[in-house]
C-alpha cells in the first residue's frame, strides 16, 4: 500500500510503525507484523502497531526509525509486508544445537542491522548462544560480519593499543585509570566501551557522568589525533552496530554468551583499527568465569581469534572474586576513579588492577623494557602525568576538566547497613551487590549505587557500618533495601567457621 509519512514524537526503541485500522485491514496486515516501508533507495523495517491516531492513507513512524533513514513528514511511501526473513530458520538451527555456516551467520547479523530481526527473535539467538554456544569458525565468522557491516575507524598512528573487560564484576572502573596512564606514555589507545551489560555500571555510563561519550566517528578520529585516547561509548557508532543490538537483549536478560561476547568484543576492536587488544577477565565466584581454568580457556580463545583477524592479544586473568574499590554505580565510581587518578592514590585493588593492566600495556606497545611496565605506570599515576592526560581527555570529550569528584552529585536517598556480629569478612556476594545497585536504580538513575566500607579479610565489629546503598527516588531505595535484607551481600564470620559434632 501507499501511504504518506507521519512521524511521530515517540521513541519505541522498537521501530513502530503506526497503521491506521482501516488500512490494515484492507491490506491484512496485523499487530507486531514485519514491514519494509520504501521510498527511493531507502527502505527500513518495522514493526506494525494498529491505530486511529493516524490517518487513513498515513503511515506513522517513530523516531528511531528515523535515525536509520531520514524520510521527511508527509513524504509517499510503500508499505510492504515483509513475511519472516530467512534468517529465523538459522537461529532455530541453533536452537537446535546445530553448527551454523558462514553464510547462515552473515544473514542473522546482515537481517539484525537492517532491523528485519525483531527484539523477541534476536532475544531467541542470544539464549540459543547462551546455550548452545558458538565453535571457534562460528566465532570467528560472526566476528567478522559484525565488523563488516558496519564502519571501520582509520588513525594514521601507530601502534593503537587497546584495552577491554569482559566485565562481569561490580565496580569494574579500572580502564578509566588504565587509558590516561597509557596515553600519558605516548602510546594511542581509543578506547571504545560498551554500557552496562551484567552490571549495575558499565565503563560508557561510568564516563557520562562527566564527559560526554556519544561521537561520530569523524570527531574521535578528531579527539583521538590531538590527545591520543578517547573513553567513548562504543554504541553511538556505527561499529559493528550488530554488537550493540544483542547488547540490549543481553542487558534485558542479564547475560552474556560466552561466543557473542568475543565476537562482539572483537568486532568493536577490528571496526576500531586495534593491533595490540589486552583483555582482562575477572575470574571469581559470582563474575562470568568463576575458575582460572574456564580464564586459561576464554584467553585461548580471544588470542586465537586475535590471529585470525590480524591483531595482537594479550590476556590478563584478573581476580574478580569480589568488587574492585569501594563504589559501585556510574556517579560513585566516577568519584573514585577520578579521586585516583587526581591524587595518584585509592583503593588497593583498583590501583593495584589499574597499574598491572596499564603496565601490561606499556610492555606491548614497547615503551617498557619487558618486566617494568607496572612500575611506570605507577610512576605515571602517581606523577600525576595520568590526571594531565585525563584533564585532555575530558576536556576533548566536553567535560570540564576543573571537575572536583567529591562534587559529583550522588543519590541522596540512602541506607546503611551495619554488622549484626562482629569477625571477619569471609564474603562478597558480586550478584547480590549488583541486584542491589541494580534495584536502587543504577546505571539509569546515575547517583544511585553502592559504597562499601568493607573487604573480604576485614575484621568487623558489631554495629560497624558495611555498606551504604544510594538511591534517586525513595521507591527504588525500599527495593533495594528488600533485597539487601534478602541476599546477604556480606557475610560476617567468626574464625570458627563450622562446629561439626559426631555424626
Ligand atoms: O560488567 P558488564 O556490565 O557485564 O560488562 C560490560 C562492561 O565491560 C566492559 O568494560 P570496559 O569498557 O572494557 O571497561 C564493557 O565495555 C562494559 O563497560
Ligand atoms: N558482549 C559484550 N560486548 C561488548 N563489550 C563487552 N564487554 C563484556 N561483554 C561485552
Amino acid at each position: 500500500m501507499k501511504a504518506k509519512i507521519r512521524i511521530l514524537d515517540m521513541f519505541s526503541g522498537r521501530y513502530t510503525v503506526l497503521i491506521n485500522e482501516e488500512d490494515a485491514k484492507e491490506a491484512k496486515l496485523h499487530p507486531d507484523d514485519l514491514v519494509k516501508i520504501e521510498a527511493g533507495k531507502k527502505a527500513v523495517y518495522g514493526s506494525v502497531a494498529l491505530s486511529n491516531l493516524v490517518e487513513k492513507g498515513e503511515v506513522g513512524i517513530s523516531r528511531d526509525i528515523l535515525d536509520l533513514h531520514n524520510f521527511s513528514e508527509g513524504e509517499t511511501v510503500s508499505v510492504i509486508p515483509a513475511g519472516t526473513p530467512e534468517s529465523v530458520r538459522y537461529i532455530k538451527k541453533k536452537m537446535r544445537g546445530e553448527k551454523l555456516r558462514k553464510v547462515e551467520i552473515e544473514s542473522i547479523v546482515r537481517d539484525i542491522v537492517d532491523r528485519k530481526l525483531r527484539d523477541i527473535e534476536i532475544s531467541s539467538f542470544v539464549t540459543a548462544l547462551e546455550i548452545n554456544g558458538l565453535d571457534m569458525d562460528e566465532i570467528a565468522a560472526l566476528t567478522i560480519a559484525m565488523a563488516e557491516t558496519g564502519d571501520m575507524l582509520d588513525i594514521d598512528r601507530k601502534p593503537i593499543m587497546d584495552v577491554h573487560s569482559i566485565g562481569g564484576v561490580p565496580g569494574n572502573k579500572t580502564n578509566i585509570l588504565v587509558v590516561p596512564i597509557v596515553a600519558a606514555a605516548g602510546l594511542t589507545i581509543p578506547k571504545t566501551s560498551s554500557r552496562a551489560i551484567t552490571s549495575a555500571a558499565g565503563t560508557a555510563d561510568v564516563v557520562e557522568v562527566f564527559a560526554n561519550v556519544s561521537f561520530s566517528l569523524d570527531e574521535i578520529k578528531r579527539i583521538v589525533e590531538k590527545v591520543g585516547a578517547c573513553l567513548v561509548w562504543g554504541g553511538a557508532l556505527n561499529l559493528a552496530p550488530a554488537d550493540d543490538i544483542t547488547i540490549k537483549a543481553e542487558r534485558a536478560l542479564s547475560i552474556d554468551p560466552t561466543g557473542l561476547m568475543l565476537a562482539s568484543i572483537m568486532s568493536k576492536k577490528y571496526a576500531m583499527g586495534s593491533q595490540y587488544v589486552l583483555i582482562d577477565i575477572p575470574t571469581g565466584k559470582g563474575v562470568k568465569v568463576e575458575t582460572v581454568e574456564e580464564a586459561r580457556s576464554l584467553a585461548r580463545d580471544f588470542i586465537e581469534l586475535g590471529k585470525r583477524l590480524g591483531q595482537y592479544v594479550e590476556v590478563a586473568i584478573t581476580y574478580g572474586g569480589q568488587p574492585i574499590g569501594h563504589t559501585v554505580g556510574p556517579a560513585l565510581e566516577a568519584r573514585e576513579a577520578l579521586s585516583a587518578l587526581m591524587t595518584g592514590r585509592g583503593p588497593g585493588s583498583l590501583i593495584e588492577k589499574a597499574t598491572g593492566l596499564a603496565g601490561i600495556l606499556l610492555e606491548m606497545g614497547g615503551v617498557a623494557p619487558a618486566g617494568t611496565g607496572k612500575k611506570m605506570a605507577k610512576e605515571i599515576l602517581e606523577s600525576g602525568k595520568a590526571w594531565e592526560k585525563m584533564k585532555e581527555i575530558i576536556e576533548a570529550q566536553g567535560g570540564d576538566s576543573n571537575i572536583k569528584p567529591e562534587e559529583i552529585p550522588i543519590g541522596d536517598k540512602t541506607y546503611t547497613f551495619t554488622a549484626a556480629t562482629s569477625g571477619y569478612v569471609t564474603a562478597i556476594d558480586n550478584r547480590a551487590i549488583t541486584a542491589i545497585a541494580r534495584a536502587a536504580g543504577a546505571p539509569e538513575d546515575k547517583g544511585a549505587g553502592i559504597e562499601l566500607y568493607v573487604k573480604v579479610g576485614e575484621k568487623v565489629k558489631e554495629g560497624d557500618p558495611l555498606f551504604t546503598i544510594h538511591a534517586e527516588h525513595e521507591a527504588r531505595l525500599d527495593q533495594a533495601i528488600v533485597l539487601a535484607r534478602r541476599t546477604e551481600p556480606i557475610r560476617i564470620e567468626g574464625m570458627v567457621l563450622q562446629r561439626i559434632g559426631n555424626i
